[in-house]
C-alpha cells in the first residue's frame, strides 16, 4: 500500500471539487496514461469509468476503474464489480480543519503488480496531489455562489429559471452570488427571501464545490437548508417555476450542466445511496 498525506491551504470542499476534476486526474495521473471512458465531463461523478495502463508501449498493462465515490470527502477509483486485481485501487481522503485541508492519497496494488506499475503508482502519488493543489489555487480567489439545497419531508426544493437566454428553461438550486460584507449563509438566507418569499436556516455543507465558468470564472457553493416555518409554501418570486423532487424523480428535470454534477449529493441529502 503506498500512501501520501499533503495539507492544502483552502477549503475542504474547494479541495475535493480540484480532487474529482478531470484535469486534475488527467495530469496527476500522467504516469498510468489516464483514459475517461466514455469522455468525463468537467468533475468526474460516481459511475464514470477510467482505464489506466502501465508498462511499454508494446506490453501495456490495463486497469478498468470507475468512481465509487466523488464528494466532499474525497475520491474512490475501484475496478468494477469484486474483481480488485491488477493493477489497483485509489482513495483520496479529504478533512477540513481551521488549518486548511489535509488529503491523503493511498493506492493499493492489486495481485502481481510489477515493479514498472509500482514506479507510476509512485510518481502519481507525487504529481496528482501537485496537480489538486495547483488547481485549487487557481480557484481560491474566484468569486462564490452559494446554492441552497432546501429539503423537506424527503423532498428536494429545484426552481426553472426564466432568464437569461442561455439558462431559460434550465433547472437549479436557488442562490446566487454573495454580496460585499456578506457572509455565504447571510448570501443564501437574502438569496432564498428574494427568489421564494421565505425563511431558511442553514444546515451545513452539501457536496463539493463546482466550478462555473461564466463572467471570468466563480464557484458554485452548496449549502444544505431547511425552511423555519414548514408550513410556508416557495413561490416564483423571479423564476418560471419551483418544485419539491423525491430522489427518483432528480435526473428527470433540465439541471444546468453545473448542478447537474451535485445530483449524487441532491440524492445523499434526501437520504438515499451515498458511498
Ligand atoms: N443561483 C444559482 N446559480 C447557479 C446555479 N448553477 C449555476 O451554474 N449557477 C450559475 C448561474 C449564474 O451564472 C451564476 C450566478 O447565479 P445567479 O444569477 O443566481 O446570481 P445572482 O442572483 O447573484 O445574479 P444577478 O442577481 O446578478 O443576476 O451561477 C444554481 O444552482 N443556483
Amino acid at each position: 500500500m503506498l500512501v501520501r498525506t499533503v495539507s492544502i491551504d483552502a477549503p475542504v470542499r474547494t479541495v475535493a471539487a480540484a480532487a474529482r476534476h478531470t484535469r486534475t486526474v488527467l495530469a496527476g495521473f500522467a504516469a498510468l496514461r489516464p483514459d475517461p471512458v466514455p469522455p468525463a465531463g468537467e468533475l468526474l461523478v460516481p459511475g464514470d469509468g477510467l482505464v489506466l495502463r502501465s508498462g511499454g508501449e508494446l506490453e501495456p498493462t490495463r486497469g478498468s476503474f470507475v468512481v465509487r465515490g466523488a464528494d466532499e470527502h474525497g475520491l474512490l477509483l475501484a475496478p468494477p464489480g469484486a474483481d480488485r486485481c491488477p493493477p489497483a485501487e485509489f482513495e483520496v481522503a479529504l478533512t477540513g480543519g481551521a488549518a486548511g485541508t489535509s488529503m491523503t492519497v493511498t493506492a493499493r496494488p492489486g495481485e502481481g503488480v510489477g515493479r514498472a506499475e509500482l514506479a507510476a503508482m509512485e510518481e502519481v502519488l507525487d504529481g496528482y496531489p501537485a496537480a489538486v493543489r495547483e488547481i485549487t489555487e487557481e480557484w481560491c480567489g474566484r468569486p462564490v455562489v452559494v446554492a441552497a439545497a432546501i429539503v423537506d419531508g424527503g423532498l428536494l426544493l429545484a426552481q426553472q429559471r426564466r432568464s437569461p437566454a442561455r439558462h431559460a428553461g434550465g433547472w437549479e438550486l436557488p442562490g446566487g452570488r454573495v454580496e460585499a460584507g456578506e457572509t455565504e449563509a447571510q448570501a443564501m438566507v437574502r438569496e432564498c427571501r428574494e427568489e421564494l418569499a421565505v425563511d431558511v436556516r442553514v444546515l451545513g455543507g452539501f457536496g463539493t464545490d463546482v466550478p462555473v465558468s461564466a463572467d471570468g470564472g466563480m464557484l458554485l457553493r452548496g449549502y444544505l437548508a431547511g425552511l423555519r416555518d414548514r408550513s410556508a409554501v416557495p413561490r416564483p418570486v423571479e423564476h418560471r417555476a419551483v418544485r419539491w423532487v423525491g430522489a427518483d424523480r432528480l435526473p428527470e428535470l433540465e439541471w444546468l450542466a453545473t448542478d447537474r454534477l451535485l445530483l449524487d449529493s441532491m440524492r445523499s441529502a434526501l437520504g438515499g445511496a451515498a458511498r
